[in-house]
């Protein structure tokens, strides 16, 4: 692709770069999550979100567990200030709950924030500045020293004001567009900031490393990350707070491998919503951790209602493939994959398995509000044996004979195929009824009469070119005798080689449905039929008089 030589690397490897984050395999414990949907989310709404839409959204945060939430940027505009003010006048905000806010390193800035923020019980104040050579050359035109004065007059002007207002003020800063800073400039504003703060174990300050803009692959801002830790001054009692966004689309494994390399807090928002292509995506993080037996002390149980929450108040869409919350996250529609999800499904049941290990699924959808019937399997035309007669069974109960199974696979892909469209398990139903039981018939059995002599006597009813014949047959049962009075009659040269029954549901007045194939002399396959009826002998005579009228008129798949 042309116009590749126009860039380059645009981070910065530590100098020391270690590398002890990757001995880790595993998270163990969760963050402390900070929700940033209502500040960093919001702004890039095309509309951002009104007053009471984010009330609604809050008290969903609240509900969901976060613990930490940035409500806003106070400063920015009336809408902002007044939520703030809600919050807090209402009395919305529960006693374990802390609001942040966000400011510019700027004095009228953060003013107006400590107006907004008095009597929070509990709340961040959080200052930025960038700190990145790009905005160091191009936008504030500083050098390194008067950048780093910015965040220290910023710094001091929190600790001032943190006096002045009713409540508990934490702070927080971040070195904004850290992705293209020298780490080792970074660690040294921060440092200068925190030597401000002079953070104590009861009052700890929050440092929050932003990729602002994803630029790097996520081991490399993990080596960063391992390397700010490592040189944070007052470590113990600094909260190392990562926030990252998802521009080369690894926001979440820059979140995971951050962690590992030593943050102990992240910020990110539902879904991923954010800034350009968003902020790393909390639900999918929270999730791979408990999808890893790890509760990430967030609950999206009600993944669905959360989703359409957040899909009204920010006019955003959950993608179909969103990771845990999408339509068609829990979906196979290819065969090989329902074959061992339905298998899976029925080993978990016969083990009675402790741990979830159903292929395909990486977790059992039924946690986030997912069921098996309408979510796990769908037929279309890639779709196979198994899933078609795992959806059957789910939905209607039939239960079809293992070598019916392949027939009937391939009957459902062939329909879904010509008529270019999924078939539902209401449309499967009527092909299945359609073919198997509806059967156009040469002949039918219309009336039996059985005697119980060496086995079963039977005169048996044939209706045939429009003309009833009663035949006189024998067999070691009833639907044993009735076919031996078919074979007769046509004089034909088969074998009734399956019969399967059972009924459609447990109530003893339940349908019988019975399934037939037979096996004409000299050929290798089935010619399948089924027959409903309140009466077992009924339905079994109707399964046998479909399959030989199929078999009389050579339809098979
Ligand atoms: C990566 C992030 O998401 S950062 C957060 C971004 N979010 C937002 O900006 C949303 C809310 N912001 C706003 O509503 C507005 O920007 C306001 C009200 C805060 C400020 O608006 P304005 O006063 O018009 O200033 P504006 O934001 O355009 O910034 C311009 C000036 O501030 C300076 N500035 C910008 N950010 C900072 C900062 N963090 N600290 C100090 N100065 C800053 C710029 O250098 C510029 O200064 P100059 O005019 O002397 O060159
Ligand atoms: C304000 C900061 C933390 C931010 O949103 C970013 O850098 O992305
Ligand atoms: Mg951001």
């Amino acid at each position: 692709m042309k116009g590749f030589e126009k860039y380059q690397k645009t981070y910065f490897m530590p100098s020391e770069a270690t590398y002890d984050w990757v001995k880790k395999d595993s998270i163990t414990e969760p963050p402390v999550w900070c929700s940033v949907d209502l500040r960093d989310g919001n702004q890039a709404l095309i509309e951002p979100m009104s007053l009471e839409e984010k009330v609604e959204f809050f008290k969903m945060l609240v509900k969901i567990g976060f613990k930490e939430i940035e409500v806003g940027f106070p400063a920015a505009s009336e809408t902002e200030y007044n939520f703030l003010r809600t919050l807090i006048d209402r009395k919305l905000i529960p006693d374990d709950v802390t609001v942040q806010v966000l400011t510019q390193a700027r004095e009228h800035i953060i003013r107006k924030t400590f107006e907004a923020v008095d009597g929070a019980p509990n709340a961040v104040v959080h200052v930025y500045n960038s700190t990145s050579v790009a905005q160091r050359e191009q936008v504030f035109r500083k050098s390194k020293e008067e950048i780093k004065k910015i965040a220290v007059d910023g710094a001091k002007l929190l600790k001032e004001l943190a006096a002045e207002v009713k409540g508990n003020i934490r702070f927080e800063y971040s070195p904004e567009s850290f992705h293209g800073t020298e780490v080792e400039y970074a660690v040294e504003v921060c440092n200068a900031v925190l030597d401000v703060w002079q953070p104590q174990a009861d009052a700890k300050a929050i440092i929050n490393i932003p990729s602002t803009v994803e630029n790097a692959m996520p081991h490399v801002f993990a080596t960063q990350i391992e390397y700010v830790s490592k040189h944070l001054k007052y470590r113990d009692n600094v909260v190392l707070s990562l926030h990252p966004h998802n521009d080369r689309g690894c926001g979440v494994a820059t979140a995971e491998l951050g962690v590992l390399a030593g943050a102990d807090r992240i910020e990110g928002t539902l879904f991923g919503n954010g800034e350009r292509t968003g902020n790393m995506d909390i639900v999918t993080m929270a999730m791979n951790m408990y999808s890893h037996g790890v509760d990430p002390k967030l609950d999206f149980s009600n993944m669905q209602e959360i989703a359409d929450t957040y899909e009204r108040l920010t006019n955003m869409q959950v993608s179909m493939r969103q990771p845990y919350a999408g339509e068609l996250v829990f979906t196979a529609f290819s065969g090989s994959h329902q074959d061992a999800i339905s298998k899976g499904m029925a080993y978990r049941e016969e083990k009675n398995c402790e741990y979830w290990t159903v292929p395909y699924l990486p977790i059992d959808p039924k946690d986030v509000g997912r069921t098996y019937d309408s979510d796990v399997i769908r037929i279309n035309s890639q779709s196979g044996r198994g899933g078609v007669s795992y959806v059957l069974k789910n939905s209607f109960g039939l239960i079809l004979p293992d070598k019916m199974k392949e027939e009937v696979g391939y009957l459902m892909k062939n329909v879904s195929d010509h008529r270019h469209a999924e078939l539902s398990p209401e449309d499967m139903r009527d092909v299945f009824k359609e073919t198997y039981v509806d059967v156009d018939k040469k002949f039918d059995v219309s009336e039996c009469h059985f005697k119980q002599k060496d086995g079963i006597g039977a005169e048996v009813t044939i209706v045939a070119d429009g003309k009833e014949t009663v035949v006189d047959s024998h067999g070691n049962g009833r639907l044993n005798a009735v076919n031996h009075a078919i074979k007769k009659y046509f004089n034909l040269d088969y074998a009734l080689d399956v019969y399967e029954e059972h009924s459609l549901s447990k109530r003893s007045d339940a349908q019988a449905i019975s399934y037939v194939g037979i096996k004409p002399a000299g050929q290798e396959k089935l010619y399948w039929g089924a027959g409903t009826d309140d009466d077992i002998i009924k339905s079994s005579i109707d399964a046998l008089v479909n399959a030989v009228n199929r078999y009389m008129e050579n339809k098979q798949f």
